[in-house]
């Protein structure tokens, strides 16, 4: 079925984006800052340290400074966002959580009244500091939303696949993660809304979930059958809306792990010939991957399979197409990644972590199986290597902390994931710290605001290109970032990064990454805490 506007969730005002530059809350008086009405240029000193040993094995730090000039284009497009499993448990959430605040709902719950917000959406919840007042002294912060000029989600269209027929309204009853006062509030609209016909291969994904898979693109991958209706199905529903752009995001069950053959997905023709064949080791999320990368749409990938076999990173690198994975980092993960930089920067060490959680949602379910467990594992358990890898004090060589993760489906809790956690360190004089946690975690409600973030600044990162700084480079073109999107590594647990670089998960790390990059683009310094203005005076 065709995607039809009335099968999305439309535009608060009806009418098409913002033509002109958003009403941006700052403007940067520098001679390196040049505003005009279709974007804002930046010339930028990047500045780091050279480290090398001398003959003596002595470290040698040497100032450096590499200079860029960015550009951002200040247009804010009518955006679409289609999401791989839209009648899932995140699907239903995050459309419901857009309509409220797009229409601004409040509903009563036992506790009062309720109204939309964006909590835990670290673009629309957080704030980043400006600078300092010249005056006072006093910090200056700005929501970070205000960095640059970014889509609002209220204005997303919203649209997607499910292997599941069932419309949105029956989908968000399903998920069992709303209030029935929102719920009845949001409804009507959210009854238009029917998932498209996905891609089932039931290898891949735990076998109770076939119940529900009754939506089903017909053919097979063969013949690149699968990636042509996908491809289809995204231009359509960008004529159907009149979107100028569409980001995918796969919210869909997690899959078994693909095994790495060579001559099927090791490269970019062989993967293609393999879809073309329909060699069955090509996972539907790598057939949306490469139906995306095809269309020149940025693809998601918010589980932990992977999905980005290294043909489907090619092929991205190959069509400059933006990809960014893996597996939404929500809860215990994300906690874990904040409270594991603290206590190893603290010199604490970390020898034991047991992460153990069980939840009842259709998640959960599917993770009950064990190949999809495994992949669930795999990216919960990689989160704390660069923090331990970083502190040679605390850890020798290849020594790193007992780390177990357990999962448990238990129907009874739903949506509300139980989350236990128990951190054990060596202190001073052989004394110990055990840190232990009961974080109820609402999967769902944790999750959506993340897949707001990850669209929002996927699609800014469509409109910042960047070039060489340099006086004989005058006419050198400008370029898209690399097109494994590593700035979304903070809503990410297992950060997908450009082949051959480094992986950080510190959750501090990550932030400051997402805001001195947005910083640099309207060529300001990075964010630093120094407040020298406070103590050399
Ligand atoms: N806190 C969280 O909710 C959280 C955190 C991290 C990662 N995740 C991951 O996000 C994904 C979605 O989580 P959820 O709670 O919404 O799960 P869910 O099971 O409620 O939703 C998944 C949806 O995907 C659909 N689906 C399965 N295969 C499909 C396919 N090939 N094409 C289209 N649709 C398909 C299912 O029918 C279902 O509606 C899971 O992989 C989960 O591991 C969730
Ligand atoms: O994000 P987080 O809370 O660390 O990890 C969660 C897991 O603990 C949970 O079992 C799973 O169902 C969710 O998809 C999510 O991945």
């Amino acid at each position: 079925m065709a995607p039809h506007a009335e099968d999305s969730v439309g535009f608060a005002n009806g009418g098409g984006a913002s033509t002109s530059p958003a009403k941006e809350p700052f403007v940067v008086d520098s001679p390196n800052v040049e505003y005009t009405d279709a974007s804002i240029k930046s010339k930028y000193t990047y500045r780091t340290t050279a480290v090398k040993k001398n003959a003596d094995g002595k470290y040698v730090a040497a100032p450096k400074e590499t200079l860029y000039d960015f550009k951002v284009d200040r247009k804010i497009p009518k955006l679409g966002v289609m999401l791989v499993g839209l009648g899932g448990n995140n699907g239903t959430t995050v459309t419901a959580g857009i309509l409220a605040n797009r229409r601004g709902l409040v509903w009563e719950t036992k506790e009062g009244k309720r109204s939309a917000n964006y909590y835990g959406s670290v673009i629309m919840g957080s704030t980043t500091k400006l600078g300092v007042d010249s005056e006072t002294g006093k910090e200056i912060n700005i929501p970070f939303h205000d960095l640059l000029p970014m889509v609002h989600p209220n204005d997303l269209v919203i649209g997607g696949w499910d292997i599941s027929g069932m419309n949105l309204a029956d989908a968000m009853d399903r998920a069992k993660v709303l209030e029935p006062s929102l719920k009845a509030l949001v409804r009507k609209e959210m009854s238009y809304i029917k998932p498209l016909p996905s891609i089932y291969y039931p290898d891949f994904i735990a076998a109770n979930q076939e119940e529900r898979a009754d939506n089903l693109i017909p053919g097979t991958k063969a013949c690149n059958d699968h990636v042509k209706q996908i491809r289809k199905d995204i231009q359509e529903f960008k004529a159907a809306n009149g979107l100028d752009k569409v980001i995918i995001q796969w919210t869909a069950n997690t899959e078994r792990y693909a095994d790495i053959i060579e001559g099927v997905n090791d490269t970019a023709d062989n993967l293609l010939k393999a879809i073309e064949s329909g060699h069955e080791e090509v996972s539907p999320s790598t057939v949306f991957a490469v139906a995306c990368i095809l269309e020149g749409v940025p693809f998601i990938n918010g589980s932990p399979q992977n999905t980005f076999v290294p043909g489907a990173i090619e092929l991205a690198e190959k069509h400059n197409a933006f990809i960014g994975g893996d597996d939404f980092k929500s809860g215990q993960t994300k906690m874990k990644s904040a409270l594991v930089d603290f206590l190893i920067n603290a010199g604490i060490k970390l020898t034991s972590i047991a992460s153990y959680n069980h939840l009842g949602n259709n998640d959960g379910m599917n993770l009950s199986s064990q190949k999809q467990f495994r992949s669930k594992e795999i990216s919960k358990s990689n989160v704390v290597d660069d923090m331990v890898a970083a502190n040679t004090v605390l850890y020798k060589k290849g020594e790193h902390p007992d780390h177990t993760v357990v999962i448990k489906y238990m129907p009874a809790v739903g949506d509300d994931k139980r989350a236990l956690d128990e951190y054990y360190a060596e202190i001073f004089l052989g004394g110990h710290q055990t840190i232990s946690i009961f974080n109820v975690c609402e999967d769902s409600l944790l999750a959506s605001p993340l897949i707001i973030d990850l669209v929002l600044v996927a699609e800014m990162m469509t409109r910042i290109q960047w070039k060489a700084h340099s006086a004989d480079a005058a006419d050198a073109k400008y370029a898209g970032f690399h097109s494994v999107l590593s700035i979304l590594s903070y809503m990410l647990k297992a950060p997908l990064t450009p082949p051959g670089t480094p992986v950080i998960n510190a959750l501090a790390k990550q932030r400051a990454a997402l805001t001195n990059i947005f910083r640099a683009c309207v060529g300001l310094e990075p964010e630093n805490d120094m407040t020298l203005e406070h103590k050399l005076f």
